[in-house]
């Protein structure tokens, strides 16, 4: 359970976040909308401990284990994708090849593909980005703007993906300003001028 509570933050005096305030319940599915730059990327920042709020807290389940994309993931550009996933899965000492393979054929990406990630599209790299987010059976999935640069046929299967997670019982947080029409949410905030509601 992610507990999210008065967050605040200025950002070269100007107010980004005010007193942002909201639960996230487990198995719960929840879309943050709002428009390019009015803080999506800046709460998960403050909830994945990259920044710190000017007041507020975060309060996480002992057992919680956050996984997230934000903004442009990084990887290492010249090791191909496997490598990079098993890098980044090791660091925690939690690598599922087996995990990791599934989810790269649901998204049509080749598990046997030896090119560096640098090759890689946009797209695909997005793909990377989400599969990192939830390779390690992550309870608490946070992304930002997930679907950006998927074609069509991928946002069909990033939607089956997210509603298969959700009955799995993770919780989930979608931050985008448009909507996934194949996505079904329970809940709905948007982010205006620093207030979320
Ligand atoms: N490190 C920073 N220093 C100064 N200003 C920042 C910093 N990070 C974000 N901002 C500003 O804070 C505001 C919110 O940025 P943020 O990236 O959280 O928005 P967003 O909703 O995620 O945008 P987008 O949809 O374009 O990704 C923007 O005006 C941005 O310029």
């Amino acid at each position: 359970m992610l507990k999210v509570e008065k967050i605040t933050k200025k950002f070269k005096g100007v107010d980004v976040l005010k007193d942002v305030t909201f639960n996230l319940e487990p198995g719960q599915l929840v879309h943050i909308r709002g428009i390019n730059g009015s803080g999506k990327s800046t709460i998960f920042k403050i909830i994945t401990g990259l920044l710190k709020p000017a007041t507020g807290t975060i309060m996480l389940g002992d057992n919680d284990v956050v996984g997230a994309l934000i903004e442009n993931p990084g990887f290492l550009e010249f090791e191909d994708v496997l490598t990079n996933l098993r890098f980044l899965a090791d660091l925690n000492h939690n690598y599922n090849e087996a995990y990791i393979i599934e989810l790269m054929k649901k998204f049509q990406l080749d598990p046997a593909n030896k090119q560096p990630v640098a090759k890689y599209s946009i797209g695909m790299r997005q793909k990377l980005g989400i599969i990192q987010a939830i390779m390690e059976n992550q309870n608490i999935i946070l992304l930002d703007e997930p679907t950006r640069g998927l074609d069509v046929e991928s946002i069909n299967q990033f939607a089956a993906l997210i509603m298969e997670l959700k009955a799995a019982g993770k919780s989930i947080i979608v931050a985008s300003h448009d909507d996934v029409a194949a996505i079904t949410y329970d809940q709905q905030l948007q982010l205006v001028d620093g207030c979320l509601s």
